[in-house]
């Protein structure tokens, strides 16, 4: 049975390619130049350049041509998720549905999985998250992947790994959802601080607090702590706060430096510390560092303000 995939961004790409090893896939795109030009070259050059789309993956600009596939990965920007998956509900009710975004939805305060649920309440919901690059996916080096459902998944946690990419599945849905969406405001925060030459001290420092405040939020909305040190959260944290090849990681250097960012990247921290943060004040949970990084992504603070405010505050134990 084809696995449909909507969304070609890199990440839905990746995730198409490499599952076209084990069968037929299909890949949509909005865009139906974007779909000529991924039919007639075989790549897909404005979202992940270098990679081939192999024989059994179908590129389409009819997203009806889902509506025989039973499992559909969700490859779709976070901020946008909430109006697609209105919009589709239609064809997307009944069907299993996995997540593959990361971040917290700014109009809702939800994650994906709520959404899906508000949505298509038919559907069943999934979200897949860890470390991974979309680029490292697509060249089929070794992936570890956490697969949340809500009901224990044995059969979808097999069908969609592949000899590459290794999912560990969990009915954490609420810890793995906030483990990828959380850990990237920390690698905002870990790129502002390399960007404004703060050190690699600092960055550990701010790693290893910006993970208590990440435990913290996940603890109090119901997440397991095992869920956080796994893939989807300490992992991912790891991965995103020190890699170049993380788009918020570099978003945060060129905020600590002073440089310009290319807007049409996908920057998922910048949306998802500011729901985080309204998220965590509804809660009462303390969130320093995601509220500066809120407050320095809307250029409300500066960096030296903000790391003097965040020194500044009472001591305390750890
Ligand atoms: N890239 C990565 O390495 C990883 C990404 N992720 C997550 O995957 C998600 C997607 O990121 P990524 O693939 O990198 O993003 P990209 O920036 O590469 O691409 C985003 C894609 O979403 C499409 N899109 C945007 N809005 C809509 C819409 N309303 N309807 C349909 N399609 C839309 C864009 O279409 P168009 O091209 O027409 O604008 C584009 O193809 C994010 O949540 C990210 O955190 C997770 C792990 C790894
Ligand atoms: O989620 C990712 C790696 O696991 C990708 O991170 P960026 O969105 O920061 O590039």
């Amino acid at each position: 049975m084809t696995i449909a995939v909507l969304g070609a961004g890199a990440f839905g790409t990746a995730l198409a390619i490499s599952l076209a090893q084990r069968g037929p896939v299909l890949l949509w795109a909005r865009d139906a130049a974007h779909v000529a030009e991924m039919q007639e070259s075989r790549r897909n050059t404005r979202r992940l350049p270098g990679a081939v789309l192999p024989e059994c993956l179908t590129v389409t600009a009819e997203i009806t041509d889902a509506a025989g596939c039973e499992v559909v990965l969700l490859g779709v920007p976070m901020q946008k998720m909430g109006r697609f998956l209105s919009e589709n509900a239609a064809l997307l009710d009944g069907k299993v549905l996995v997540s593959c975004s990361k971040g917290i939805d700014l109009a809702t305060g939800r994650g994906s999985v709520e959404l899906i649920e508000a949505a298509c309440p038919g559907a069943r919901a999934a979200v897949l998250t860890g470390p991974s690059f979309a680029a490292d996916i697509a060249r089929g080096l070794p992936t570890a992947l956490t697969l949340a459902c809500r009901t224990d998944s044995p059969g979808l946690q097999a069908r969609l790994s592949t000899p590459t990419l290794r999912l560990y599945r969990t009915t954490d849905t609420i810890g793995a959802e906030l483990g990828g969406a959380l850990k990237n405001v920390i690698a905002i925060a870990a790129g502002v601080v390399i960007g404004a030459n703060l050190g690699d001290s600092a960055r550990a420092a701010l790693m290893t607090r910006g993970f208590a405040e990440m435990n913290r939020l996940a603890m109090k909305l119901g997440a397991r702590p095992e869920t956080l040190m796994g893939l989807s959260g300490f992992g991912d944290l790891v991965l995103t706060c020190t890699s170049l090849q993380s788009r918020n990681f570099r978003y945060g250097i060129a905020l600590g430096s002073g440089a310009d960012f290319d807007p049409g990247v996908t920057v998922e921290g910048a949306a998802t510390a500011k729901a985080v943060t309204r998220l965590a004040q509804g809660h009462g949970i303390d969130m320093p560092i995601a509220a500066m990084i809120a407050a320095l992504c809307a250029r409300e603070i500066s960096v030296s303000d903000a790391v003097t405010a965040l020194l500044s505050r009472p001591l305390k134990e750890e």
